[in-house]
């Protein structure tokens, strides 16, 4: 676990960095604020769950961090928006994948989105996972980037409050506003409308390969080619980014 958390360092900030850089944002500013004691990992179990279809093993959310590195186990139960329907993540013992969270969404001015993501249960199997979130300190300042800002300059412990207010009233994470200048301006965000069927796990994404899409960039890298392989991928604008890492990287 350990490993997996000194590792996940390594690679979030690589991640951020290059990520920031291709926004030309100064990027030592994961290095300054996301410190050992402001990141966590946690793991995730899920047991077997005898009414799968009407049990969520984790509620539709998003991540409120920076990024997040996430290794699944084989049982699957992963699913993401992508085009407007949820898909299973296919699992794949030798990949991670890496979700934008909402502070890189809001720091980057939209141009990354963080995925909305869910946990189906499993009838008969119990599942693990587990994450490794880059957070800032609660002091830090997410300043949303370019000329003309779609949210007004918070701190991580304001969003995090903000988060936690909205789920003891409303049952729900609102989260960023996806329409509006204000973080915290609960109520002219409405809540997310539930998006169609899933498809079958089978027609899932699968977890190691690079596919472009219109919203969704799927990137292959191994060892040290990290920092090459997202500087060289073409970014549409606004685009949503989801990159799916090789497990060769952790040896
Ligand atoms: O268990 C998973 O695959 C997802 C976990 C997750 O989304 C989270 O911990 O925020
Ligand atoms: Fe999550």
């Amino acid at each position: 676990m350990e490993r997996f958390a000194s590792e996940s360092e390594a690679l979030a900030h690589t991640l951020a960095e290059v990520l920031a850089e291709k926004l030309e944002r100064k990027s030592n500013f994961f290095k300054e604020n996301c410190v050992r004691n402001t990141c966590y990992v946690r793991m995730n179990r899920y047991p077997p769950c005898p009414k799968p279809s009407e049990v969520y093993g984790l509620m539709p959310h998003t991540d409120s961090d920076f990024l997040t590195i996430l290794y699944q186990d084989q049982v699957g139960g992963l699913q993401l928006i992508k085009d407007n329907r949820w898909v299973a993540v296919k699992p794949n013992p030798r990949a991670l994948i890496i979700n934008i969270g909402d502070l890189f969404q809001a720091w980057s001015n939209g141009m990354y989105k963080s995925v909305e993501h869910r946990v189906m249960t499993n009838p008969t199997v119990e599942r693990f996972s587990t994450a490794y979130f880059l957070c800032p300190s609660y002091d830090a300042v997410i300043e949303c980037s370019g000329d003309c800002p779609s949210y007004r300059n918070f701190s991580f412990r304001e969003f995090r409050q903000q988060v936690q207010d909205d789920v003891k009233k409303l049952g729900y994470k609102v989260g960023l506003p996806s329409s509006h200048k204000e973080v915290g301006d609960t109520h002219s965000t409405t809540r997310k409308k539930e998006v169609p069927s899933l498809k079958s796990e089978g027609e899932g994404i699968p977890a190691l390969f690079v596919r472009g899409a219109p919203e969704q960039i799927w990137i292959k890298v191994r060892n040290d080619g990290i920092r090459e392989t997202i500087k060289n991928m073409h970014t549409k604008s606004r685009a949503r980014i989801q990159v799916v890492l090789s497990i060769y990287d952790l040896k």
